[in-house]
């Protein structure tokens, strides 16, 4: 032994002091090593020392004293002292030294039979084993730490039957055992039950090598998935699979969350954007498929680049609200709404409404710009159309009353400014109704299109036209130096919409009423311009139509009166202001009366007696017609009764009804109830209507007056002439007469127009088998002449005017007595000779009748062309002569007039002075019989007069 070798430091617990000495005899004389024995003679003595940790090996006596050796190691071992023992026993200790061996003893030796080498090389073996063992407790115990404080969760397991051996701290966590549970647990019984777990993925989440991944339970039922890696072991001579568990339960649901995400930012129809906030210019990072399909840009077009581009190189001024916004937002990092107008990658334009979204990071740091784009180009154009339409009239694309009374302010804001003048004309097209309810609506729509079209063509840039309702157009000039200026465009317009539309194959001439009213802008309710000017339309429709009216103070009073008239009518019905009067129509050739028309009367208790051309207009536009219009019939149903009890049987009564009243439901109904109420008999009761009645709902009206007819009530078509009238409806219509309007009968006997159409309606009406009546009748003239053209019936102030029953009663009286009203051309005067003659010069005239007299004609002699034609049409004249030169008309027009009127008639015309072409002219068209020249020859003319009396003879027999 060198030196340097280091003292084997040896504890002898012996209580004999005798063993001592041998044992350090023994150890002196065999160890090859410096040994140092010390000696203690009891067990706590033992504990003691051992416990200095001092010694690397200790003998321990088998007995000491009252205390055992075996004792002794135990307590060494459970105060964990880890020196190793050699237990010295004496012969016969056999079964002891086993224990003390199984206690952790190294070795154990008889004393009696102990030798220094036995004992040196039993030392060196105790102290190697007690090295090696502590190594190995040493890295037992590290690995058992490294088991136990692993963080992750492990378990040892053994393999077949799957009892757990082992659980580290970790796992005992996450399933909730403790370590007393270990015992009974195993595997399986982590494992959630199979059916409860449906097939798992690991779609998501990145599993480690040998993973897999299983459905596990906690102690309490609770499901969790785990990750399993495992590996096989042998751990002292025992093969183990040690199981590293990971609970992925939360990242697989994250992992579904975002992939779920994903896929719905992938799928949706917006166009979504992320943005990198950390980089500067905020480019971007990604783009969705929705953004591809709007904007026609690939991701890669995009990625990198800032959003700017999607907005074009243009200025547009529409954006800048929306990119103020965005700037905003994006400096405070606030939620963005914003709508855009953008451009796709094909450089077309559409609306994006815009939604940006920061993404902040834990620390609140905004790391990303979400975009949300919602292509509203559709929306946008809907708004658009719509916003239209509230301002423009569908039909003709014109602005409409909305549009029209904002722009009317606007230019009485200006036109104050600027000192100019605003006129707004008001045009209404005259019987546009009828067209439209004749030749259809859509024919009408293509009608007003065509009229907007027109009147657009016409006015400035600055001016509008506008449609507010149907067939009501406006022109508002809004910048003229005068009002008068207005003249011109109304002038055109009226005389644009007169010229023919040709549409579907029609031909169509429409008219224009319009009215014009002006301000300097001063006016305080601009709308007012528009009831002014339509005002002034109303009156130029009354005016005739087809022409234009100033609005003037004067029509406003006229308006208010008619509102004021419609509120009245009501308390006239019901307070009996109403009566009805009573106008006779008289049998053309026996002068009796035959028939009686009803006419409503208002008298007033302060504006004295209204008209019903004023008041029934009224009436029929608020529908009070229907109950003024029974009170009537009612009212001359009875009447007729009394008439009746009063002996004139052979009378009957007409009764006006209007349209409306027709296409009401119920009519005939009404009038049954009339004719039972009061016991007249239906042929007794004749009602009048115009013939314009059947234009609105032909079919309905024509089948109620079939219903009417066929009650036994008579049908007169009134006013025949002055509606839109169709031959084709009176086929249709079951009446019994036709009255001729007495706008014809007014100058029939002198206009060869209304003459030819009052003949033409007669000749018509006879052969359709209708009776003919003229209203009007206003002279003797009228009377003859139609009497002379086969009228059956006259009507008019030539007989009687309308009056009250009592006074009808005893006008009907006066012609029972024989005071018959025939006017008739006198036998006498159909019998004789007549001849006209017609000068403007007196002398002339009374020459001629002296001449002529001696041939015993019946002479009538006139120096005016009007009188002449009462004379023609009072009485049976076969010849005229007329002279040629007269201040109201030249003697062949006259003639020629006289011709159409009375073809039957010899004309001749004598004449001073000779214009060869009216002559000729009128001899050629057959106006004049022969031409006769001043001064006269007496007889010659006296033989030319009688030649024309042979050949009027022999011409009309
Ligand atoms: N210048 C002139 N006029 C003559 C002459 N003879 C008759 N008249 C007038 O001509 C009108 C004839 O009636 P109408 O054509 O049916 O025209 C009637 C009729 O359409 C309507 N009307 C009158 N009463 C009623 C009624 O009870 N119901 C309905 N629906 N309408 C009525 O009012 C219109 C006007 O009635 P009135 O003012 O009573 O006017 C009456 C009558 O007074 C004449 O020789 N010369």
């Amino acid at each position: 032994m060198t030196e340097t070798e280091p003292l084997l430091r040896i504890l002898l617990i012996e209580d004999d002091e005798d063993d001592y000495l041998i044992t350090r005899d023994l150890l002196q004389d065999s160890s090859p090593v410096s040994t140092r024995l010390d000696w203690v003679d009891s067990a706590s003595g033992g504990i003691t020392a051992l416990e200095t940790g001092d010694y690397a090996v200790a003998l321990v006596d088998l007995r000491l004293g009252p205390d055992s050796g075996i004792d002794l190691i135990r307590e060494a071992r459970e105060r964990s002292i880890s020196t190793p023992f050699i237990l010295l026993t004496g012969q016969g200790d056999d079964e002891l030294d086993v224990r003390a061996v199984e206690l952790g003893a190294a070795d154990y030796l008889v004393k009696g039979s102990l030798d220094g080498h036995t004992l040196i090389r039993s030392i060196r073996y105790a102290i190697d084993r007690a090295m090696a063992t502590e190594s190995l407790a040493n890295s037992e115990s590290h690995y058992r730490l490294l088991f136990e404080s692993n963080p992750a969760p492990m378990c040892l397991v053994a393999p077949g039957s799957l009892a757990l051996v082992s659980m580290n701290e970790a796992a005992r966590a996450l399933y909730g055992y403790s370590n007393d549970e270990l015992d009974s647990l195993t595997l399986d019984k982590l494992r959630a039950p199979v059916h409860t777990s449906p097939r798992l993925s690991s779609e998501g989440i990145l599993l480690r090598e040998g993973g897999t991944l299983e459905r596990h339970q906690r102690r309490g039922g609770e499901e969790m998935i785990v990750e399993m890696v495992s590996t096989n072991m042998t751990i002292n001579h025992r093969p183990l699979q040690v199981l590293m568990i990971t609970d992925v339960t939360s990242q697989l649901d994250n992992s579904r969350q975002l992939r779920l995400f994903k896929r719905s930012i992938e799928s949706s129809s917006n166009g979504i954007l992320i943005t990198d906030a950390r980089q500067d210019d905020l480019p971007i990072i990604y783009a969705n498929r929705a953004f591809e399909k709007i904007t026609g840009y690939d991701t890669a077009d995009v990625l990198g680049r800032n959003c700017r581009f999607l907005q074009g190189d243009v200025f547009d001024l529409s954006n800048e609200q929306g990119l103020a916004e965005i700037r905003r937002g994006l400096k405070k990092g606030t939620d963005i709404s914003a709508v855009l107008r953008n451009y796709r990658k094909d450089g077309t334009p559409f609306w994006n409404d815009l939604y940006i979204s920061p993404m902040r990071d834990e620390q609140g740091e905004i790391t990303h710009f979400i975009g949300v784009q919602n292509d509203i180009s559709e929306r946008k154009s809907a708004e658009h159309e719509l916003a239209f339409n509230i301002s423009h009239d569908v039909l003709t694309g014109l602005p409409n009353r909305t549009l029209l009374e904002d722009r009317l302010s606007q230019a009485c804001q200006l036109s104050r400014r600027y000192g100019r003048t605003i006129a707004l004309l008001f045009l209404d097209l005259d019987g546009f109704k009828l067209i439209n309810d004749s030749l259809g609506h859509r024919f009408g729509d293509q009608l007003l299109v065509e009229v907007g079209r027109r009147l657009k063509a016409l006015v400035r840039s600055g001016d509008t036209v506008a449609r507010i309702s149907g067939d009501e157009f406006i022109i508002l000039l809004p910048d003229l130096a005068q009002a008068e200026d207005a003249v011109i465009v109304v002038e055109t317009a009226i005389h644009e919409i007169a010229k023919p539309y040709h549409l579907d194959g029609e031909t169509v001439h429409l008219t224009a009423s319009a009215g014009i009213s002006f301000t300097d802008g001063s006016i305080d309710k601009p709308m007012a311009l528009l009831q002014q000017a339509d005002l002034a339309m109303y009156r130029a429709k009354q005016q005739g139509r087809n022409t234009y009216q100033w609005y003037s103070q004067e029509f406003n009073e006229e308006a208010s009166y008619r509102v004021a008239l419609r509120n009245e009518l009501q308390d006239a019905i019901d307070q009996e202001q109403l009566s009805v009067y009573y106008q006779p129509l008289i049998d053309a050739h026996t002068g009796q009366t035959r028939n009686v028309e009803a006419l409503v009367r208002w008298q007033h208790p302060t504006r004295g007696l209204i008209s019903p051309a004023d008041f029934i207009p009224l009436a029929e536009e608020t529908g009070q017609i229907i109950a003024l219009g029974e009170w009537v019939l009612r009212k001359a149903c009875r009447d007729m009764v009394h008439l009746h009890s009063r002996g004139f049987r052979h009378c009957s009564i007409s009764v006006n009804v209007s349209p409306i009243q027709l296409r009401k439901e119920g009519f005939i109904l009404t009038v049954t109830n009339a004719l039972k109420a009061f016991g007249l008999p239906p042929e007794s009761l004749e009602l009048e209507v115009v013939e314009s009645a059947v234009l609105l709902d032909t079919d309905v009206v024509i089948n109620t007056l079939h219903a009417i007819r066929a009650l036994g009530v008579h049908i007169a078509i009134d006013d025949f002439g002055t509606g839109f009238s169709s031959l084709s409806y009176i086929k249709l219509l079951p009446a019994n007469k036709i009255k001729i309007d007495r706008s014809f009968i007014k100058d029939v006997i002198e206009n060869r127009s209304d003459a030819a159409i009052t003949q033409g309606v007669i000749s018509m009406a006879h052969h359709l088998g209708l009776e003919v009546v003229a209203e009007g009748v206003e002279t003797e003239a009228h009377a003859t002449y139609l009497r002379k053209n086969h009228c059956d019936l006259l009507q008019g102030f030539a007989f009687a005017r309308p009056m009250p029953f009592d006074d009808l009663l005893a006008f009907l009286n006066d012609q029972g007595a024989g005071n018959t009203l025939a006017t008739r051309t006198s036998d006498r005067s159909e019998q004789e000779r007549t001849l006209l003659l017609l000068d403007d010069e007196e002398n002339i005239l009374r020459a001629l009748t002296r001449l002529l007299r001696r041939d015993g004609y019946r002479i009538l002699a006139t120096t005016s062309v009007k009188e002449a034609f009462s004379l023609l049409a009072a009485n049976q004249v076969q010849v005229i002569v007329s002279d040629q030169r007269m201040p109201e008309m030249s003697g062949t027009d006259f003639l020629s007039a006289v011709k159409a009127i009375h073809p039957e008639t010899v004309r001749i015309v004598l004449s001073g002075y000779t214009d060869l072409k009216s002559v000729t002219d009128a001899i050629n068209e057959g106006a004049i019989y022969k031409f006769l020249t001043k001064p006269w020859d007496d007889k010659q003319i006296r033989e030319h007069i009688q030649q024309a009396f042979l050949y009027y003879r022999a011409t009309v027999s």
